[in-house]
């Protein structure tokens, strides 16, 4: 599994601010450098496509021509001369060689349009997969102070929800630029073909624009207002369950459901009024195009413009409606995924500045050797009191030591501070002779194994569940570790050993079993300091005596500490530091 080292350095400032304008504008910023010279091929694609779609649409005068001789007027002798001139004589000759070049035009055209429609998906999906690994790599790069005050349901919206609607927006941005780069050449064939036709096409183009936008912008207020309650209630699905619990246990299980009818409710009103706007809008353009089409007519009969023109004419209009459609769909779409993107970097703003640590050349290593808290003060950030204030204090290389107290007295705190995931408000911890910061970090956490009271399992193998987090290892290494953490036993007697999959991270073992695999896995990483965060309280008496001996003879000269409430466990210990107020004593 790859670790990520590099944050993502993208300025916050030029993100989003919550004006469609402004943040379409980001995203199609972010789009444009993530798809850099891919971008330019499928721009270059899209154009393509639409110069041969008219082309295509052009190669519909001669074929009119040919077929209704009296329409043609000035086109129709045109035609026949050029392709007399190059052999062709008669009207079937020439007709065929017209259709064989519309078909070939055709052929060309999907095949261009296939590759434009491989590379636009493969860009749009691949976007999405950056910004999974740059919202990732935020995460794992943040500072943990400021990681803690995030809401879990809110990580996993955006890392589910919100990431699969910023895929919607990016096609609904290359829809809206393949529409326009058709809309651009679907117009200059109109100019070219009738310039007076043209004009009639414009002026109603100009006429739908008065009385579409600000139906189409009634039309986006609905959709945006949709959308913040659809997401809305993705939330509180989120936390159904919680809810159920408590309404059953309350006897307000109906109510509960009449609750989540009303939701349901209103979800759907406010979706009809969507939909409504959509199809008045959809009516308006209706209207404004055959009244366009009449009016062509009309003025061809007017101005004496050729049939056959006008009939060309007339097809590129009605190829007109889509992308026109398209545009207008996009737009309203967009009112309703951009707040995925706010989401992001919303995000990335309160994740702030991340962690820093140093690589390379200025990276020092650090010694095995007395860990100690130097007057260690420490207060989260908005906190109220602190909860450590001057706290003195030393481990000794290879001491086993406890650390307990009531719930809310620091425990988690100091682990974290000892893991350099918190930094101390003021003082300084020594590892040996060198400080824990920017410089140790990485050397040190390469040190040290953390086991949790809830172990983290990857949906894979035990044997890769082994070896998460440290080099590949001969089986009888991993069969060593299971034996020292008392898991031997347990793993031998499944079907498939070592290779047994850890289906849903392993929710089918038991707590205790969960935690002698994580327990093997900590020993295989042979660390200078292992933390056991009540990594053992699952597991019977016995058998964690039996382990915590086990690993203290597997790891001779390791500083184990142990956190945990059970007497039996701490009684273990060479001593124990008993964190008793927010300012800390110790016995
Ligand atoms: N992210 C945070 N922001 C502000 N205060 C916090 C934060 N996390 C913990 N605290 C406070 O810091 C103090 C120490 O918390 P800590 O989680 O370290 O205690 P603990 O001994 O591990 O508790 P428990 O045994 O219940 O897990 C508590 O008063 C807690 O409310």
């Amino acid at each position: 599994m790859p670790f990520l080292r590099n944050p993502t350095t993208a300025p916050a400032a030029d993100g989003p601010t919550g004006s469609l304008v402004a943040d379409g504008k980001a995203l199609v910023g972010d789009f444009v450098r993530y798809g850099g010279r891919r971008l330019g091929a499928a721009l270059a694609l899209m154009l393509a496509g639409g110069i041969l779609e008219g082309v295509g649409l052009a190669l519909l005068v001669p074929i009119f021509s040919l077929l209704a001789p009296q329409t043609g007027g000035r086109w129709r002798a045109m035609i026949v001369d050029t392709l007399s001139s190059v052999g062709l004589v008669t009207r079937l000759e020439q007709l065929a060689a017209v259709l064989l070049a519309f078909c070939l035009l055709v052929g060309v055209r999907a095949a261009v349009l296939s590759a434009r429609d491989r590379l636009v998906s493969d860009l749009s999906l691949g976007f999405v997969d950056h910004r999974r690994l740059m919202v990732v790599t935020d995460l794992a790069h943040a500072r943990w102070s400021s990681l803690a005050r995030l809401r879990h349901a809110r990580i996993a919206h955006i890392l589910s929800s919100e990431i699969t609607r910023l895929a919607f927006a990016c096609s609904v941005l290359l829809q809206m630029m393949t529409a326009s780069i058709m809309l651009v050449t679907q117009a200059i064939l109109m100019i070219l073909l009738s310039p007076v036709v043209a004009v009639l096409m414009i002026g109603f183009a100009l006429l739908g624009l008065v009385v579409l936008v600000p139906l189409s912008r009634r039309a986006a207020d609905v959709g945006r207002s949709t959308a913040r309650f659809a997401f809305r209630i993705a939330g509180e699905t989120a936390h159904f369950l919680g809810g159920l619990k408590i309404a059953v246990a309350h006897d307000m299980a109906d109510a509960f459901v009449a609750q989540i009818g009303e939701e349901g409710t209103q979800l759907r009103a406010q979706l009809t009024l969507q939909q409504r706007f959509q199809s008045r809008v959809a009516i308006v353009s209706a209207s404004i195009a055959s009244l366009a089409g009449a009016m062509m007519i009309f003025g061809a009969v007017l101005f004496d413009i050729p049939t056959v023109t006008l009939l060309a004419a007339l097809v590129v209009l009605v190829r007109m409606s889509g992308p026109v459609r398209s545009l207008q769909q996009s737009v309203q779409q967009l009112f309703g995924v951009m707040p995925a993107f706010t989401a992001l970097h919303d995000l990335k703003v309160d994740l702030g500045p991340p962690v820093a640590i140093t690589s390379g050349a200025g990276a020092q290593s650090v010694r095995h050797g007395t860990i100690r808290f130097d007057r260690i003060t420490f207060r989260y950030p908005d906190a109220s009191a602190a909860v450590f204030t001057g706290l003195d204090l030393a481990i000794g290389a290879g001491e086993l030591v406890g650390l307990s107290g009531p719930s809310g007295t620091g425990k988690t705190s100091f682990v974290d501070l000892l893991t350099g995931l918190l930094e101390p408000s003021e003082g300084r911890i020594m590892i040996g002779d060198a400080v824990l910061g920017p410089a140790t970090l990485a050397s040190w956490r390469r040190r040290l194994a953390y086991v949790a009271q809830d172990s983290y399992l990857i949906n894979d193998s035990i044997r890769r569940n082994l070896t998460w987090g440290s080099d590949v290892r001969p089986d009888p290494d991993l069969w060593q570790a299971l034996a020292q953490a008392g898991a031997a036993d347990m793993v031998g007697a499944m079907p498939q050993g070592l290779d047994t999959p850890m289906d849903d991270r392993g929710t089918r073992l038991s707590g205790g079993e969960r935690q002698r695999i994580a327990l093997a896995r900590a020993l295989l990483r042979d660390p200078q300091l292992l933390i056991l965060d009540e990594a053992t309280n699952a597991i019977d008496i016995a058998t964690e005596q039996a382990v915590i001996a086990n690993v203290r003879r597997a790891l001779p000269e390791a500083t184990i500490l142990i956190i945990a409430h059970r007497e039996e466990t701490l009684r273990a210990c060479d001593r124990v530091i008993m964190l008793e107020t927010t300012q800390t004593t110790i016995s």
